[in-house]
């Protein structure tokens, strides 16, 4: 896990590096589309992963980012204790510009060819609409509307699990989970971020909000009374709390010198840059973080609901879990004196390694 992809690698040195099974390139010049699917594991069942939408500066950025993704999808449902592999999708191209019905549905199409290894949900640029283009023609999708028989939009699933690693770290560090009088910076708030801001709100917390989209950090502000900064200056402020909502790798050399908070703890996939070298940083720093893929399974947890028939009720019950999973990593991380990213693998390799011994392969 602590190995970095460099851009200049052959793809299957690429794939080496974190162990991915399979890479399909899906290209039709029609609708036009233009996605990798990536499947990194299938140990404890299908890849589950989501398919983000995105203008990616290179192709190399693309690959780069779905293999660090699908990795993640693995050890996310090995901690959860789901039976799901790990797998991701990227679509290249602006979801405001470029996206169409057929470009969804031919994309559907590509995913019906992989005969159920590789189930899709949503992530940043695509929503529960795209999911229906994709369910007319392949029935691996998961994130559909509660109207069609869906389990809805995980986002609200996913924010409820990050406010209760929030509450585990708020516990370790400062000896109660009470969030009242805390402050958080939310960086992004998208789906995920903007329910993460009422939930903190709800329990009194003072949160500072900022995101790229200047109308909405002026919106969500104004509609929870938290306080709008601008996304240059969110490292200067002296928060409790980073809460990264938005894109990966914001945890870096650069903004851990930067960083003044006790804890991060956001949605964000993969939000160290570098897992080895960053995720020692900050405990030397004394910053506590919980590992992204632990907190942020709550919308993992609400796909794999909508495929094994469970209520939204158990959705949540199972998201509330993630409070005593960030404990026990964070324990572990304690008492073996190692980075909590590294107690988090430690956990999912375990998991995996176990049901290997039970069966080869999905
Ligand atoms: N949606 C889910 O169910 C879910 C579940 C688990 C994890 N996540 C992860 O959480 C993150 C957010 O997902 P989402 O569904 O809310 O996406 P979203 O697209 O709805 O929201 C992302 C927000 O971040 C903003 N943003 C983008 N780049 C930014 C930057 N550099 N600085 C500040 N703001 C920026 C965007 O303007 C947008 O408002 C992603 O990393 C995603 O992979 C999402």
């Amino acid at each position: 896990m602590s190995e970095s992809i460099k851009a200049d690698h052959s793809i299957f040195d690429q794939l080496s590096v974190f162990g991915h099974q399979k890479l399909v390139y899906c290209n039709d010049q029609n609708t036009p589309l233009k996605a990798i699917i990536a499947i990194h594991d299938t140990t404890l069942g299908p890849a589950l992963g989501g398919v983000r939408m995105w203008s990616y500066r290179t192709e190399g950025d693309a690959l780069n980012d779905v293999l660090r993704l699908s990795k993640a999808m693995t050890y996310k449902a090995a901690v959860a204790g789901l039976n799901l592999g790990g797998g991701s999708a990227v679509i290249i191209g602006d979801p405001r510009k470029d996206k169409s019905e057929a470009m969804m549905r031919r994309f559907g199409r590509f995913i019906k060819n992989l005969n159920g290894e590789f189930i899709t949900g949503e992530d940043m640029g695509t929503n529960p609409r795209d999911m229906e283009y994709i369910r007319m023609e392949t029935q691996y999708v998961t994130g559909l509307p509660e109207t069609i028989g869906g389990a809805g939009d995980p986002a609200p699933v996913a924010a409820r699990g990050v406010v209760m690693g929030i509450k585990a770290c708020v516990k370790e560090q400062f000896g109660t989970d009470t969030l009242a009088g805390r402050t958080v910076i939310v960086q992004g708030i998208g789906h995920v971020g903007e329910i993460v801001v009422k939930l903190l709100r709800d329990e009194n917390a003072m949160v500072y909000v900022s995101d790229i989209n200047e109308e909405r950090v002026r919106v969500v502000a104004k509609k929870y009374s938290a306080q709008p900064v601008s996304n240059n200056s969110i490292f200067d402020i002296d928060a409790d709390i980073y809460a990264p909502c938005a894109l990966g790798a914001t945890v870096n050399e650069s903004t851990i010198k930067k960083l003044k908070c006790a804890i991060i703890a956001g949605s964000a996939n993969n939000q160290l840059e570098d897992e080895a070298v960053h995720g020692r940083m900050l405990m030397d720093k004394g910053i506590l973080l919980a590992p992204d893929y632990v907190i942020n399974a709550g919308g993992l947890i609400n796909c794999y609901s909508e495929l094994m028939g469970f209520s939204k009720k158990r959705s949540m019950q199972l998201t509330e879990n993630i409070y005593d999973a960030t404990r026990n990593i964070l324990k572990l991380s304690k008492q073996e004196n190692i980075p909590s990213i590294e107690a988090a693998n430690k956990i999912a390799e375990q998991r995996i390694a176990d049901i290997k011994k039970i069966k080869t392969s999905y």
